[in-house]
This record gives structure tokens, sequence and C-alpha cells, in this order.
């Protein structure tokens, strides 16, 4: 009889046979277990870094898988209930192994990619459903027996079908789980394995229900067999050795690089941290010292012996010291910590005592198991006291006179805004002197710019000296000179006093570069009491008209302009 795959629909010696439903529960069993090791094995194999890891997780896991699925069909096959003797031949029963192991192997290739596009899916859904289907059959010619082994056409298509759908739906179903994201990682596994595992089964049993056996029934067949058992029993164990074998493998082997990776971002935060310019200061809830790094030792003039384990608190001055710890107190009851993530300038204490103005950058470390007395902060120091000099001495020669060191014009006039508002609100008068040299030119020209220099700055302390702190002296460029005058018990009378100092004083001589400069002064004097409107520059302007008075009666005295119940009065005429 001439070789035929699929059977005669006319048949009538077609054979009943049956399955065992405690081996068919094995097989499904060893499928389902197969599936979600090899599932966790793509999952360590997507982390992977290095290819060579990859490819190694990836092999040992088709074998895993493979081994599984052909595990699986043995059994499937141990579980057939047939009424003639079987028996199998090795070497095809071996052969159906490598499809198994190809189909695992693309497989797992696809499942450990960060995505699976479509076409690959379906690409993969057909070659690994071929790749099953090979092993099925393979191993189905394997069988001998006296019977003839055909094929149902419908259900024989229906079963490839079947199959290159059920394999598409085992590589696609773990990415559209974790898409939905409903599940956990494990529990995406546990579920996507078991319908996977179910899948393979499936493919199997769709496969055996396209077979027909065809001849006689024989009648001496033995009713159980306890070896059959036994060696689905052991290939099911070897299967599932084998997985674990591998699982554990790769699972070492991931934990390996874990740590790696772990020591390798451990040296370069601890490179960054002792090399960096900026101090690095670690914290825990408590407020004590964890880690500092060398800058900020170097900073706060400290050994690392000598802070670590002691409360941040001693690097900042009163009163900060004091409140640090009812702050984190309080951080650790539940509040909001209220610097992190802000840079803020604050004051840091050295050993010694000095103090430095420093940024302040704080931040918190993540803390996985969000236990707020494990927390710690990591804040970050910036020494600033070279910006801030840098910046104070800006400030002060914007408001000084380089020469002089005496408050410049705009710093002058500022004065006198605040002053004219305090005679508006308290009531209180001021009296302006205006002073000009007379005589200074020649100074210049006789004993050169630089003596004139020294006579400026010999009169301007000189002046300055005999006036009250609270008095302003101000240089207004070349050789005038501005006095505001606050708080005058009797004004214009303590006002002309002052003048009659400043005159004397002005008079004196100075000696510079080896030779004795005198000058003399020509003042006017302005007063300003409660109730006279005036601006800044109307009242600098009465005290420089009546300066000139001075000046065209003949210098070196002082003359006088007052305002008095909004009515100017001009003295000296
Ligand atoms: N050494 C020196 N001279 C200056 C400085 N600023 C201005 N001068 C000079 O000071 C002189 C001021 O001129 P005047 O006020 O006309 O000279 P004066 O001889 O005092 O004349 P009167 O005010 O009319 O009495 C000028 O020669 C300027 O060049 C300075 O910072 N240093």
């Amino acid at each position: 009889m001439p070789y035929r795959f699929f059977a005669d629909p006319a048949a009538t010696q077609v054979l009943p046979f049956g399955h065992d439903p405690g081996l068919v529960a094995l097989s499904v069993a060893i499928a389902v277990i197969a599936s979600i090791i090899a599932l966790q094995v793509a999952t360590l194999a997507r982390s992977s870094l290095k290819l060579s890891h990859r490819m190694l997780s990836i092999g040992s896991g088709a074998v895993a898988l493979g081994g599984g699925v052909w595990a699986m069909h043995f059994v499937g096959m141990m579980a057939m209930e047939v009424c003639f003797h079987t028996s199998y031949d090795l070497h095809w029963t071996a052969a159906s192994v490598l499809p198994a192991l190809l189909a695992a192997g693309l497989a797992l290739s696809l499942l450990s990619r960060e995505q699976i596009r479509p076409a690959q899916l379906v690409g993969g859904g057909i070659l690994v459903g071929a790749g099953i289907g090979l092993m099925h059959h393979g191993g189905m010619l394997s069988l001998r027996m006296t019977p003839l082994l055909r094929f149902e056409p419908l259900t024989f298509g229906l079963s490839i079908v079947a199959a290159v759908v059920l394999a598409t739906f085992s590589l696609w179903i773990r990415e559209a789980l974790l898409a939905s994201g409903r599940f956990s990682g494990l529990l995406t596994t546990a579920i996507a394995g078991t319908l996977m595992g179910a899948a393979i089964t499936s493919m199997h049993y769709l496969g055996m229900a396209s077979v027909r056996f065809i001849g006689v029934a024989e009648t001496d067949m033995p009713t159980a067999s306890e070896g059959v058992v036994a060696l689905a029993g052991f290939v099911a164990l070897a299967a599932v050795i084998m997985g674990v074998v591998a699982l554990g493998g790769n699972t070492i082997l991931k934990y390996r690089l874990v740590v790696a990776q772990l020591q390798s971002s451990e040296a370069r935060l601890q490179a960054m941290f002792d090399t960096a310019v900026d101090g690095i200061v670690t914290i825990d809830a408590r407020g004590l010292i964890r880690t500092i790094n060398r800058s900020a030792l170097k900073m706060l003039r400290y050994e690392a012996d000598q802070l670590i384990g002691r409360n941040v608190s001693v690097l900042m001055p009163e009163p900060y010291r004091s409140g640090h710890d009812g702050y984190l107190h309080r951080y650790r009851q539940g509040g909001e910590p209220r610097v992190i993530g802000i840079g803020r300038e604050v004051t840091a204490q050295r050993s010694d005592g000095t103090v430095l103005p420093v940024r302040l950058a704080v931040g918190r470390v993540e803390n996985p198991d969000d236990d707020a007395s494990r927390q710690l902060f990591v804040g970050f120091l910036t020494d600033i006291s070279a910006l801030k000099e840098a910046q104070a001495v800006r400030e002060h020669e914007a408001s000084h006179d380089a020469l002089t060191g005496l408050p410049n014009r705009r710093a002058f006039f500022l004065m006198l805004e605040g002053a004219l508002s305090r005679v508006r609100r308290q009531g209180t008068a001021v009296a302006l002197l205006f002073i000009d040299l007379d005589g200074f030119k020649a100074v210049n020209d006789q004993h050169g710019h630089h003596a004139g220099d020294q006579l400026l700055i010999g009169l301007s302390q000189r002046m300055r000296g005999l006036l009250r702190q609270t008095d302003t002296l101000a240089r207004l460029g070349g050789d005038e000179f501005v006095v505001l005058l606050e708080g005058l018990k009797n004004t214009p009378d303590d006002a002309q006093q002052v003048a009659e100092l400043l005159l004397l004083a002005a008079g004196e001589p100075v000696q510079a570069d080896g030779a004795t400069l005198r000058v003399s002064a020509s003042i006017g004097l302005a007063c300003l009491r409660p109730g006279c409107e005036l601006s800044s520059d109307e009242l600098v302007k009465l005290a420089d008209d009546a300066m000139y008075r001075a000046k065209r009666s003949g210098r070196n005295q002082i003359r006088m302009a007052a305002c008095e119940n909004d009515s100017v009065v001009l003295a000296g005429h």
C-alpha cells in the first residue's frame, strides 16, 4: 500500500485512542513552568548591556524553553492511550528536539527585545509555530506501530493555523499585559507564562486531533504501564531542572552585573565627591554628618574624623545652630523640608570660630522604603567669600570717592533724599554746608598734582575728624565738599558753629611732598526746617549759591541761605 499522508474518509478501520488525564496535566505543567522560566530569562536578557551576556541568556533560555516544549510534547505522546503496541524510533525522537530549540531561540530573541514590531510578531509567530509543528510531526514520525498513521485534512490544516496563531499569541501576550500596567512585573510573567504554556500545549493536542490510526486493535494490551509514568516523570523533572538551572545561571549573571554596575557607579560618585570643587556633606535624618568631602573639610578647616558622626549644626553659627535640631525634629514629625532644592546664601562656621558666607543647596537622597528616619540629605557648599568681597568692593567703589574714601556725589544725594524725608516725617531740621577750597589750583600748579591730592586727603580727614558720626561729609568732585548735618537743636546757629570750625580747619596747613600747603575755604550754608518744601537739588543749589557769594565777598568766609516757613530767606547779602 503506497504511503498516504491524509486518511481516506471512507476508511472504516480508524482505531479509537484517548489520553491519560494525569499525564496530560503533567504535560501542561511542564509547558507552563518552561514558559514562565523562559519569560523571566527574556526579562533578564533584555536588561543585559553586553551582547555576549545577552546571547548567553538567550541561548540558555532557549535550551530551557526548547527542552520544556519538547518534554511537554514527549509526555503528551506518553499520555496517549491506544489499543495497539507502540515504540519510538530513538533517532527521530532525538532529532525532534532541534526544531524545538530553534523555535525557542527565535522566541527568546524576540521576547528579549525592548519592543516587538507587528511584522516581527507575525513573522516570529509563523516561524515559532512552524518550528513547534515540525517538532510535533517529527515526533509523530518516530512512532513505531502496526496501524497506519494518517491525518484528517481539515483538522490538520486547522491545527497548523492554530499553531501559528497560538505562537503569535504567546509572543504578544506578555507585552500586552505589561502595556496594560495592571499587574506587577512578576505577576505579568506568571500570567503570560501560564497562557503561553497553555498555548503550547494546545498546539500539541490540536495536532493530535487530526491524527488517525488505521488498522486492527490488538487484544493483548497491558492496562497501565508504570514504566511509562516513570519515564514521563523523569523527562518532566529533567526539563524543570534544566529550566531552573538556566534561570539560576541567568539570575547569578544578572546579580554579578548589577553588583559590577553598582561598584562602578559608586567609584564614579566617589571620584566626583573627592574632586568636586564644592563642598559636599551628607547628613542623616538626625542631622548627623555621615560623609564629608575634601573641599568641605578644607573650606571649614576640619579633619574628617572631627566631623563624621557629629551634628551638622556644629558648622553653623548661632542662632542657626540652636534652631537646627528643632527644624529637623519638625521635619521628622512629617513636616516638609523648606530648604530642599533651593539654593540659599548662609553663613558657615569654621573650626576656629571664624565665619564665611556660603551658598548652600540641599538635596534629599531618594529613599526606596520611604522611611523618614532613614532619610539622607546631601548639602552642596560653595565658598562665596571672594564673591562677597568683590561685591562689597564694587558697591563701595560705586558710592565712594577713590581719592579720599568719602561718599561720592551719587551716595551723597541718596543720603540727602533720606534726610529730607526724615525732615518731613520727624519734624527735625537739616543743614547743608557747601565747601569749595580757595586757591587750590595754585597748589596744583606750584607743587604738582600729587601734592594737590595729598592736600585733598589731608583736609578731608581733618574735616571728618571734626564731625559727629551721624554727620555726612562727601566729596562732590574737584575741590568741592558738602557736609550734611542732621538732628541739630538750634539751626542755623549750630550749623554756623560747625561751618566756622571747618573754615578754621581748612585754613590750617597740610604737609605733603616735603612742602607746607595752605589753602582756605568758602562755605555756603543752607538750613531746611520742617514745613519748608525743597527738593534735594534746590537745597544744594541754595548752599552752592551761598558759597559763591562767599567767594565773591573775598573767600575764606561763610555765607548763609535759609528756608523758613516756605519762604526762602537768603542771608548775607
Ligand atoms: N590734585 C588734584 N587736583 C584736582 C582734582 N580734581 C580737580 N583738581 C583741580 O582742582 C582745581 C579746581 O579748580 P578751581 O576750583 O577753579 O581752583 P581754585 O584755585 O580753588 O579756584 P577758586 O575755587 O575760584 O578759589 C583744578 O585745577 C582742577 O584741575 C584732584 O582729584 N586732584
